[in-house]
């Protein structure tokens, strides 16, 4: 793992003990961590090198209580500050946010509490600019509006010919699709129902773009599976608002049907399919594919000893590591309740074996918490096969398989490789 591209956290507490699990812990999420105890070594790293992130203990620094230091760290913070606190009363805790506070945690804290709003808060602050596909014969109004839509922060393509517009769909994977309603070769309307007709486009937003008026041929179009109409020559920031509501209602209701919803990787159906257009891929043009199901040992026994509530963290855990330990979103699956699918692009059997058996030993060194039963560790078993020649999604997926239970026999807490 390559630590200069860690974000960093900053601790702020008055001794630093009882810190080297917790960097160890969050170290294993990517995430490094450094503890100050004393206020000029913090101010004075805040201003050279600002973290991603600052946690603040309620005990302030040795030097200087937390009232004193939270306003200056907050404003030297370019990211989240978040406090560790005992319980505090509203009143408090609006005091803490009018001085920069802008996340709480309950004490005594836990890593996996910490590194689960670490999480989210890193996909806040980096979202994924909407994706604009435009179709439109005029090269001036695309210009113009695309333009609009990338000034504010989107992503946008324009495409002239309205035939491209399948293949443009599969390479950028639009959140929304702008259209243009009279176009030469075909008008918006057919092209909209082309688009409909594939099972996997037709939830893509289609917003036409014209001059049009005429409410009856608007709603005639509406009823061709257009989502929306825009009048052309709006003002650039209702364009914006316009586009950016339908795209994020488009995400939302993308992640509700692809996602599974405890650990939000891709579902069961959708790593497969995800799988399927791989294999093509490689196929087509002669890559390396490789594939892991990933499996938690006795799983069974860690929910009857600890409780399904902690059952579904150590799933939570696993998640997390693998979609960290893959960098791509979309190579990462729940396959079933406690079985995981990767697939790993480009890889041969062995440099995708040595990777998972990284991720294998950085999950065992994991500290699960259990309230009744204290801390613990979990492990997994690994099967990974290779993609050969002629072979299908589903006779990898069973390859994988026999290695998974092959890696079983031989005692878990390790990778198996199909022969
Ligand atoms: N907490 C929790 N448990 C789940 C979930 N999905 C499945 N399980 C449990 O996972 C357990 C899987 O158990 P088994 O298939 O017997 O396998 P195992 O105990 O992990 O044993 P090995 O795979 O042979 O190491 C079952 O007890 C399921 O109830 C879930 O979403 N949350």
């Amino acid at each position: 793992m390559n630590s200069s591209v860690m974000p960093m956290v900053y601790f702020v507490a008055p001794n630093a003990e009882h810190f080297d699990d917790i960097q160890a812990q969050l170290r294993l999420f990517s995430f490094d961590c450094q503890v100050f105890t004393r206020n000029s070594a913090i101010l004075a790293a805040m201003h050279t090198t600002p973290p991603f992130a600052v946690v603040i203990d309620e005990q302030g620094l040795s030097d200087v209580s937390a009232k004193m230091c939270v306003p200056l760290i907050s404003k030297l913070s370019k990211g989240p500050v978040i406090f560790l606190s005992n319980a505090h009363t509203i009143a408090e805790q609006i005091d803490l946010m009018r001085d920069g506070v802008t996340d709480f945690l309950p004490k005594p804290f836990n890593s996996q509490q910490l590194i689960d709003r670490l999480d989210s808060l890193q996909e806040l602050a980096r979202p994924d600019p909407y994706r604009v596909l435009v179709v439109d014969d005029s090269e001036a109004v695309a210009r113009w509006t695309c333009g609009v839509l990338t000034d504010a922060g989107m992503h946008a393509k324009h495409i002239q010919n309205p035939f491209e517009v399948i293949l443009q769909i599969e390479r950028m994977k639009p959140d929304i699709i702008l259209m243009d309603v009279y176009m030469p070769e075909c008008s918006g309307d057919e092209i909209a129902k082309i688009i409909r007709q594939n099972k996997l486009y037709d939830s893509i937003p289609i917003v036409f773009l014209s001059t049009e008026t005429h409410r009856g041929k608007q709603l005639m179009a509406r009823s061709m599976g257009g989502d929306d109409f825009l009048v052309k020559n709006m003002e650039p920031e209702e364009l914006v608002a316009s586009i950016s509501i339908t795209a994020e209602r488009y995400r939302q209701l993308r992640r509700w049907m692809t996602r599974d919803r405890l650990t939000a990787l891709l579902n069961h159906t959708n790593i497969i399919e995800e799988l399927s257009r791989e294999v093509d891929r490689a196929h087509k043009e002669c890559r390396l594919l490789a594939y892991a199901m990933v499996d938690i040992d006795h799983f069974k026994m860690v929910n009857d000893r600890h409780g399904h509530m902690v059952g579904d963290r150590v799933i939570k855990s696993l998640s997390r590591l693998l979609r960290g330990g893959m960098g791509k979103p979309n190579s990462v699956g729940r396959y079933g309740g406690e079985e995981f699918a990767v697939i790993l692009s480009d890889h041969t059997l062995m440099r995708a074996a040595q990777k998972l058996d990284e991720l294998r030993h950085s999950f065992s060194q994991l500290i699960q918490i259990s309230s009744d039963a204290g801390e613990f560790h979990s492990t997994v078993s690994i099967g990974v096969a290779q993609l050969q020649d002629g072979m299908t999604a589903q006779q990898l997926i069973d390859a994988a398989d026999r290695a998974l239970y092959q890696a079983k026999a031989a005692g878990r807490n390790q990778v198996g490789l199909a022969t």
